[in-house]
């Protein structure tokens, strides 16, 4: 399977930051695995226009209906128009800040599926569910509730992202990345059969200083990655990391 280093670019972005697109793929005209920048909906078509090679562009949300009355939503068929190849869904900040539930995620991930995109579906646990020892159970209930029965591993990608990790500089430590991992590809190759296709990314606070350890870990094919995503030497580094492991 081949890794992919995946930039979550979040509500950051504007016409000036497309020089980073440039630089990126200006320094990584062959990475041993897929590349892949999520901008806000608004820079889409223009970096979608700019990458060439394993550059690939995606969203960061899509709406699950194809088309109607949803004011300021967006459907998958438009993302690909628009030159997106993959779907972030699930996030925690969708779940945190539009109480998306697993099964919205579910639809979203459907439509995305039926629209030819490529779904990554985040799980991911709180700092106090992981205090209180429901770290699997959480991600089990997740995985179970987010992910359509139609996702194969070659449309569906999953990522790790704790949510405490987020943006905080603070990462799990190996053994518990490695063990959510574990779980995951044991649940997919329960529900699914063929595990070992589906990519599974880890998020929260990769960087250029610690991405190759976690690379390392088993069962982790690459990273989403937030913050550092957004300057084409540190996300160059991370796939460059990724590329060694
Ligand atoms: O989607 C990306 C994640 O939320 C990680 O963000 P971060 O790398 O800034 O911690």
């Amino acid at each position: 399977m081949r890794k992919l280093a995946a930039g979550n670019w979040k509500m950051n972005g504007v016409e000036a930051d497309l020089a980073e697109v440039d630089a990126l793929v200006s320094a990584h005209r062959t990475p041993r695995c897929e590349m892949l920048l999520c901008p806000p909906a608004t820079l889409i078509s223009r970096m979608a226009a700019r990458a060439t090679g394993d550059l690939f562009i995606g969203a960061q949300d899509c709406h699950a209906q194809a088309s109607g009355a949803h004011t300021g939503d967006i459907s998958a068929a438009m993302l690909v128009d628009a030159g997106a190849t993959h779907v972030i869904l699930g996030h925690s900040e969708r779940r945190a800040d539009h109480g998306e539930t697993d099964a919205e995620v579910r639809a979203k991930a459907e439509a995305a599926l039926a629209a030819g995109l490529v779904a990554i579906v985040c799980v991911g646990e709180t700092e106090a569910q992981r205090d209180a020892g429901q770290t699997l159970e959480v991600i089990g209930g997740q995985l179970a509730g987010s992910v359509p029965e139609a996702a194969t591993a070659r449309t569906t990608v999953i990522a790790y992202e704790p949510v405490w990790a987020i943006g905080t500089g603070r990462t799990p430590t190996l053994e518990e990345i490695a063990e959510v991992h574990a779980f995951l590809r044991a649940g997919l190759a329960k529900r699914f059969g063929d595990a070992e296709g589906f990519r599974l990314l880890y998020g929260g606070s990769v960087k250029p200083s610690n991405a190759g350890e976690i690379f390392a870990v088993a069962n982790v094919d690459g990273a989403l990655v937030g913050g550092a995503s957004l300057k084409a030497a540190d996300f160059g580094a991370i796939v460059e990391a990724l590329s060694a492991a």
